[in-house]
């Protein structure tokens, strides 16, 4: 006799469910239903599967609303792909008892990696020393203008968690100085404590967000913010596009009252303010920070694990909390 498998709901083709690759939504353990590949609109498919969806596999791109939730009464878990959980109404899941599992530190390293990689990039202009390369410039005249030093920036971190502390860490290593501003004062940690985002954007060269999303984090990063960063600073975003106030960060570019920008996430993702591809101070990376093979077979590896744990009445893998 067929044995049903528990119905997983997966909302949207994203980019990390398209990277998940196929052979992880052909599992053996578990049916994911795949909403965008029926043609009933959304609200319809999942009225039809709404007594059989107990779980939804959630990412970065496909909001998990209350109006989603409402229609599916068994939900009993949303596992999602990423370590920020912004794209699901946390509020909603907890009012309904509904588990919530996240991507745990899997990414901390890949995520930290990147946002020193972004740095370097726009202190030391690799990317746009490649376009100057690319466009022969380099063998017909000499123009090209000087990088700045890392080694002895003074660089405040927004948040520091597992990745925060992961770039403190590296940028330590390369000689720069870290204070930082965080929701608490760490107890085992001695850099600089600022309580106040200015403050610590006032006392620093580059400032790295490496916070998530909330409602007090978005567009924390605002004019004041960036004005006491100053014309000679520069901000790397890898957490979420919506904690800058971004019209107002792309006006401080253009107007050169901050020196650069690193940004791997945007206000409104996939779509980036033209401005940016113009300047040559500012390197742009399409939410990519957490995309390495390796981190990637860890992530389907915990995916599989927090399912499986979930239904069969096992304590979470990666359970998330506020
Ligand atoms: O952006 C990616 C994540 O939150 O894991």
């Amino acid at each position: 006799m067929a044995v049903s498998l528990p119905n997983v709901l997966v909302l949207k083709p994203t980019p990390f469910i398209t990277l998940l690759g196929e052979q992880f939504f052909a599992s053996k353990k578990f049916t994911f239903l795949k909403a965008y590949d029926s043609p009933l609109p959304l609200h319809q498919f999942l009225s039809t599967h709404s007594h059989s969806i107990k779980a939804i596999l959630s990412s970065v791109g496909a909001h998990v609303t209350a109006d989603i939730l409402q229609l599916l009464p068994e939900v009993g878990l949303v596992v999602t792909t990423s370590v920020g959980l912004n794209q699901v109404d946390v509020p909603e899941c907890r009012r309904r008892g509904i588990k919530l599992a996240n991507a745990g530190h899997i990414f901390s390293d890949d995520v930290a990696d990147l946002a020193v990689g972004l740095l370097i990039d726009v202190l030391r202009k690799v990317s746009a020393s490649d376009g100057y390369l690319r466009k022969g410039l380099w063998a017909t005249k000499w123009d090209y203008p000087l990088g700045s030093k890392l080694g002895c920036k003074q660089v405040g971190i927004v948040g520091l968690g597992n990745i925060g502390y992961g770039v403190a860490k590296r940028l330590e290593a390369f000689g720069c100085s870290v204070s930082y501003c965080s929701r608490k004062r760490k107890p085992f940690v001695s850099y600089p404590f600022y309580e106040s985002v200015s403050e610590l954007a006032a006392n620093c060269d580059v400032l790295m967000i490496c916070c998530g999303l909330t409602d007090q984090t978005h567009h924390m990063i605002n004019k004041e913010v960036l004005s006491a960063l100053g014309k000679e600073g520069v901000i790397v975003n890898i957490g979420r596009g919506a904690i800058i106030d971004e019209k107002e960060m792309v006006r401080c570019l253009v107007q050169g009252e901050i020196a650069g920008a690193g940004l791997d996430v945007f206000e409104n993702e996939p779509d980036v303010p033209e401005e940016l591809f113009a300047m040559d101070n500012v390197v742009l990376s399409p939410h990519i920070a957490v995309f390495t093979q390796e981190s990637f077979k860890d992530l389907r590896d915990l995916l599989v694990g927090n399912l499986e744990a979930f239904f069969t009445n096992k304590p979470l893998l990666s359970e998330y909390e506020d």
